[in-house]
């Protein structure tokens, strides 16, 4: 172990054990921004304390909501049944994704004044589809810096729906998402959210909408790119539905599936499975298709080594646009497979926490592995043998993304020892992850 600036792992050859995940960010966001829209009160079980959650809390608490954590991962939110107490504030959204861009649709819909901003790699993460969506219901949104960029300034304005709102779901599914949740708000007749061009990460929007049907909205969707927001029948458009448990997080779960498969395990993580609402599941799928031996349950999996007689993963070509965060677990989990794997449909990677295509190469890279990356996609192949992998002496660079910490924390089953440099990061979604990482590995 090492200081706070790195921490250096390894090497390692076995993972054997079991993990309670983390509450998933996604699921945690979307039911506490639903639970202080609803009416009544909700006790949210095995919420995700991190800071991505946090982030969410602290703006509704300065936006006069009663949010109070309590032990265990409960979090007792008095709804405001869909009219925000405070009328203007300043919320800093940190670089959570499902904060920000939710918030901003929903507090669109306030006829309030709000501005909204983040860390430094916020203000360069695109917000404009989601607020040409906006704008075309009457939203006053203005870019304080750059345009189609947080810091973001929401003046009061009358909003008045059209039958008919457009969306791009090319860069960011949660654009989709922040309109499906705001608009039955303010819906006086029903409306239809149209998706124009390619809707990635779609399992997200599975998520929304089962998520909004526990709290009493249901959206029909006729075709694959429209979504009907029901017209508002009553004042609170949301309702409680008392309690709900979030599932662990099937993102995180990923890192110690891949390690039951490279440190033959068995691992098995608690709180995802078969009844997962969660698209980021089907990483073990494509663990499966590289050659591990996956067995699950209704809210387990376990993954116990590899079947192929080498007793290394083969490598895959793999479309990732439903698993774009699992998907940078392959990449690392490539270092143990025979063969390139090529992931297809991550151009959204260019604009997540970091530039996580060319992150992810330039690190592969300083381990020996050969990478090939395009606008879309990378190819990982391992180094020839063990004897080419690298330890790198100035250490794997994380870029201040969580996923690139707890990705690389794979590469200590190599030959050698690995220097992870700030692996603080991971608190963005998972705070606790070195701790649970080093009680399966030796
Ligand atoms: O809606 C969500 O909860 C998320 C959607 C995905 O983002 P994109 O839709 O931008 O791919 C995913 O990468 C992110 O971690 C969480
Ligand atoms: C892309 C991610 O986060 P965000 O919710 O900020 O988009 C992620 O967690 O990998």
């Amino acid at each position: 172990m090492g200081t706070l600036s790195d921490i250096t792992i390894g090497p390692f050859t076995r993972a054997q054990g079991s993990i309670d995940l983390p509450g998933s960010k996604s699921i945690s966001n979307r039911a506490l921004l639903l639970a202080a829209l609803s009416s009544g009160t909700t006790t949210l079980k095995n919420l995700l304390d991190a800071d991505d959650t946090q982030v969410m809390r602290n703006a509704l608490r300065q936006l006069g909501l009663a949010v109070e954590d309590q032990a265990n991962h409960i979090c007792v939110v008095q709804g405001c049944g869909g009219q925000f107490p405070v009328r203007s504030a300043d919320l800093f959204m940190g670089n959570a994704g499902t904060a920000i861009r939710p918030l901003t649709a929903a507090l669109a819909m306030q006829g309030g004044n709000y501005r909204l901003s983040g860390v430094a790699r916020m203000h360069e993460r695109p917000i404009r589809d989601l607020v040409d969506g906006l704008r075309q219901v009457g939203a006053d949104i203005a870019y304080e810096l750059e345009d189609g960029y947080p810091p973001i300034q929401i003046n009061a304005a009358h909003i008045q729906i059209n039958d008919v709102v457009k969306v791009r779901g090319d860069v960011s599914s949660q654009f989709l998402t922040a309109l499906l949740m705001a608009l039955p708000l303010v819906a006086k007749d029903p409306v239809r959210i149209q998706v124009i061009g390619e809707l990635i990460s779609r399992p997200y929007i599975e998520i929304t909408l089962k998520l909004m049907a526990r709290f009493g909205v249901a959206v029909d969707c006729p075709d694959a790119q429209s979504f009907i927001i029901p017209a508002k029948t009553s004042e609170s458009v949301y309702v409680s539905p008392g309690s709900l448990l979030v599932e662990g997080d099937a993102s995180s779960a990923s890192y110690f599936l891949a390690l039951g498969a490279i440190g033959d395990g068995p691992v098995r993580v608690l709180g995802v499975g078969s009844d997962s609402i969660q698209g980021d599941v089907a990483f073990a799928d494509a663990l499966v298709m590289m050659g591990a031996r996956i067995t699950a349950g209704e809210d387990w999996i376990e993954v116990s080594g590899v079947k192929n007689v080498s007793g290394r993963l083969n490598g895959i070509t793999i479309d990732c646009t439903e698993i774009p965060d699992a998907a940078m677990t392959l990449a690392v989990a490539a270092l143990f497979a025979d063969g390139p794997t090529r992931l297809n449909g991550i151009a959204s990677w260019r604009v997540k926490e970091t530039d996580r295509i060319a992150a992810m190469a330039k690190e592969l890279k300083k381990i020996g592995a050969h990478v090939e990356e395009g606008a879309d996609y990378i190819v990982v192949e391992a180094p020839k043998s063990r004897s080419d992998w690298q330890s790198p002496p100035e250490g794997i660079d994380t870029y201040d993304d969580h996923r690139m910490a707890m990705c690389f924390s794979l590469a200590a089953f190599g030959p050698h020892a690995l220097k992870i440099n700030d692996p603080n990061c991971v608190a963005k979604t998972f705070p606790t992850y070195f701790g649970e990482f080093a009680a399966i590995v030796s």
